[in-house]
């Protein structure tokens, strides 16, 4: 939320998505997600920016390590400037046409890890994402309170265990 209420334009594109395909006066489905491309990016491109888990927990490479050929590079990969275009800023079509997913099968993008220990939550975590988002998004206006402009957002981290805003984000909903 904290990232469409800086970005309008993506937040507008997100609800023109969200009208058109399954209409001003429904609810959002789950069944319906697979027909929302620009939503789902946005989610991607949301893991990618801000990984809720951010360090895999033990399995991150404090150096560049060689392993059977392979060179796994030091540090976060969701912001590597030889993966990814302006990888600090946010722009969900990015992923618009792109065969990268979250689900541990492209390893530029590994929200949930890969492999034998990737996240066994994954399934649940990525229909509850695009449903909550999704909802907030098709089912009221936003503004933020006391005239603070997009620009002002205060988008410091709490870094630990799992990554959260560092102070709460207030947001004012409006039924559309
Ligand atoms: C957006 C939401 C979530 C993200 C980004 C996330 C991410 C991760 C990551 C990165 C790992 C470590 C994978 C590795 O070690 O390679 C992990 C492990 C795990 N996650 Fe999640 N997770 C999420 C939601 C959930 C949910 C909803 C559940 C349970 C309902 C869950 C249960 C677990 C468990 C049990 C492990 C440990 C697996 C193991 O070590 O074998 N996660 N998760």
């Amino acid at each position: 939320m904290t990232e469409l209420l800086r970005n309008s334009n993506t937040l507008a594109k997100a609800k023109k998505e969200l009208d058109q395909i399954i209409g001003k006066d429904n609810h959002l489905k789950e069944s319906d997600v697979p027909r929302l491309p620009y939503l789902t990016a946005i989610v991607k491109e949301t893991l990618r920016l801000h990984p809720p888990t951010p360090l895999l927990l033990p399995r991150k490479a404090t150096t560049d390590v060689e392993i059977h050929g392979f060179t796994i590079p030091k540090g976060a990969i969701g912001r590597d400037s030889t993966t990814w275009d302006d990888p600090n800023s946010f722009m969900p079509e990015r992923f618009l046409g792109s065969k990268v997913d979250v689900k541990g099968n492209s390893f530029e993008l590994l929200p949930f890890g890969a492999g034998r220990r990737i996240c066994p939550g994954q399934s649940l975590a990525l229909r509850m994402l695009h449903m909550m988002l999704g909802s907030l998004v098709h089912g009221f206006d936003w503004e933020l309170p006391d005239g603070l402009k997009p620009e002002m957002l205060d988008m410091e981290e709490k870094f630990g265990l799992t990554l959260q805003r560092a102070k709460p984000l207030f947001a004012v909903p409006t039924v559309k």
